[in-house]
């Protein structure tokens, strides 16, 4: 059977790593593809040293490829959202295929490139875009599709659990950690991306439209990162019997969908709590099917170029089919309208509070008086022994409430004079997987 022919943009880390699997599994990839795919053409700024392109055609102009009529699909992986919006919209009005690992441009402008998709009658696949190998779109897309889906929890950016796992397990400062990370090709070309929940943020909302079927919405993700999180939280947490994880979690409720970013507290016997280092896992909750969990690589070159070439087979496969017979981009044929983005404020979650109290008899009982006029009860508190005159951490662990009782509580803790700096709040779930 004739080649699928593609051009790879972006010969970086995970350019590399697609150019080297598909040459080095190229006949195991055509087995199962049905026919071989080839790199036809590379355009990219600058070469990987990783790569033998000797005999391929490279460029430096991605805008190159969609002008080559034997290109059938096109792989995006420059990144950003303005040269690589341009390329991808380039590509599908040239009635070429794309795959892409770039989940902020999907999340930003996933609905208009969708759209034209349609019209052009093309496959935009991008199971690279949310946690790197691990095949989680197409186990929500496809595998799950008999569900209605009541919540997804995830640790969905490798860069910030191996940020974590290794101020938790070897004591490095975040700094040092953020630095071997970008060393490791794990990092975004920004890595306040990462380190400010922005990047889970775009793959959270990729989650919650192919889970529950709404528009996607990135810019109505609560986002917090980790970069607040201080070794002492880390340490508090595991004297409670708690892992510091970075999650996005997106669930339906009555009122509304959650849609948030943020580090978060989770029992230590949990699946979630668990997973180390550069990798993710995602646990997707179906009436039918109860709670499943993917776990695997979630950044670097190969276990990402795994998910590229996974989708450059499905679009093997799709070339010889309709529109209307293949899996709809987003999951769903048609979009729910009534499922609103419940603001942070309704949110009802435990909490981890931590404060520096004078120590001046009675701080506890008036911090504990401002919490139950709230109606909150206190789970576990820990109160550090200190020398005379210092302040003393205070490290309160809330039952349920909803954050606009405990953003009440906060203001009152804050404008003690008891209480010195501000309350450092962490969220807590109980991610129950079994
Ligand atoms: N690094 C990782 O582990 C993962 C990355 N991604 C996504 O994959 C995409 C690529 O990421 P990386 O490979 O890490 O980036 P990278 O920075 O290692 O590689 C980007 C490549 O694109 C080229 N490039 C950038 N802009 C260009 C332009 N306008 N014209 C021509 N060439 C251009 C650069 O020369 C470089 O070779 C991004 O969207 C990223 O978010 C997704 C999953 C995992
Ligand atoms: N920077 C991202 C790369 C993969 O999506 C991460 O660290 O998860
Ligand atoms: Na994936």
């Amino acid at each position: 059977m004739k080649p699928v022919k593609v051009a790879v943009c972006g010969l970086g880390t995970v350019g590399g790593g697609v150019f080297n699997v598909l040459q080095r599994n190229a006949s195991e990839i055509a087995r199962r593809a049905g026919r071989p795919i080839v790199v036809e053409q590379v355009a990219t700024r600058n070469l990987n040293p990783s790569c033998d392109t000797s005999s391929v055609y490279v460029c430096q102009d991605v805008l190159e490829v969609t002008e080559n009529p034997e290109i059938d699909v096109v792989v995006e992986l420059i990144g950003g959202y303005e040269a690589a919006f341009e390329l991808v919209m380039r590509a599908i009005k040239s009635g070429k295929h794309v795959v892409t690992a770039n989940k902020a441009l999907i999340a930003v402008h996933g609905n208009e490139i969708f759209q034209a998709a349609r019209e052009a009658g093309v496959v935009v696949a991008f199971e690279a875009a949310v946690a790197g190998g691990i095949p989680i779109i197409k186990s929500i897309r496809e595998g799950l599709t008999a569900n209605k889906i009541n919540w997804v929890a995830g640790i969905i950016n490798g860069t910030g659990n191996f940020i974590l796992t290794n101020m938790q397990q070897a004591g490095r400062s975040f700094d040092d950690v953020l630095a071997e990370a970008q060393a490791l090709g794990y990092a975004e070309a920004d890595p306040t991306f990462d380190v400010e929940g922005i990047d889970a943020a775009h793959k959270l909302a990729i989650l919650s439209a192919i889970a529950f079927g709404v528009p996607l919405s990135f810019d109505k993700v609560y986002t917090e990162g980790i970069s607040r999180i201080d070794i002492e939280d880390i340490r508090h947490a595991e004297e409670l019997g708690y892992n510091i994880k970075h999650l996005g979690i997106t669930r339906r409720t009555e009122n509304g969908l959650e849609l948030r970013v943020h580090p978060t507290l989770i029992p230590k016997d949990r699946l979630l709590a668990n997973v180390h280092g550069v990798k993710n896992a995602v646990m997707v909750h179906g009436d039918a099917v109860g709670p499943t969990l993917y776990y695997g690589a979630g950044a670097g070159a190969e276990p990402t170029a795994s998910a590229v070439i996974a989708d450059l087979v499905d679009v093997a496969r799709a070339m010889g089919s309709d529109q209307e017979s293949r899996v709809p981009y987003l999951a769903f044929a048609e979009q729910a309208d009534d499922l609103p983005v419940l603001p942070m404020e309704d949110i009802e979650t435990a909490y981890y509070l931590r404060l520096l109290a004078v120590d001046r008899p009675g701080v506890l009982a008036r911090v504990a008086t401002i919490l139950s006029e709230q109606g909150i009860s206190i789970e576990a508190i820990i109160q550090k022994d200190v020398s005379e005159g210092e302040l003393v951490p205070i490290i309160l662990l809330t039952h349920r409430t909803r954050e606009a009782a405990m953003n009440e509580v906060i203001r009152q803790l804050e404008s003690l004079s008891d209480i010195a700096g501000g309350v450092m709040r962490i969220r807590v779930e109980s991610l129950n997987d079994q």
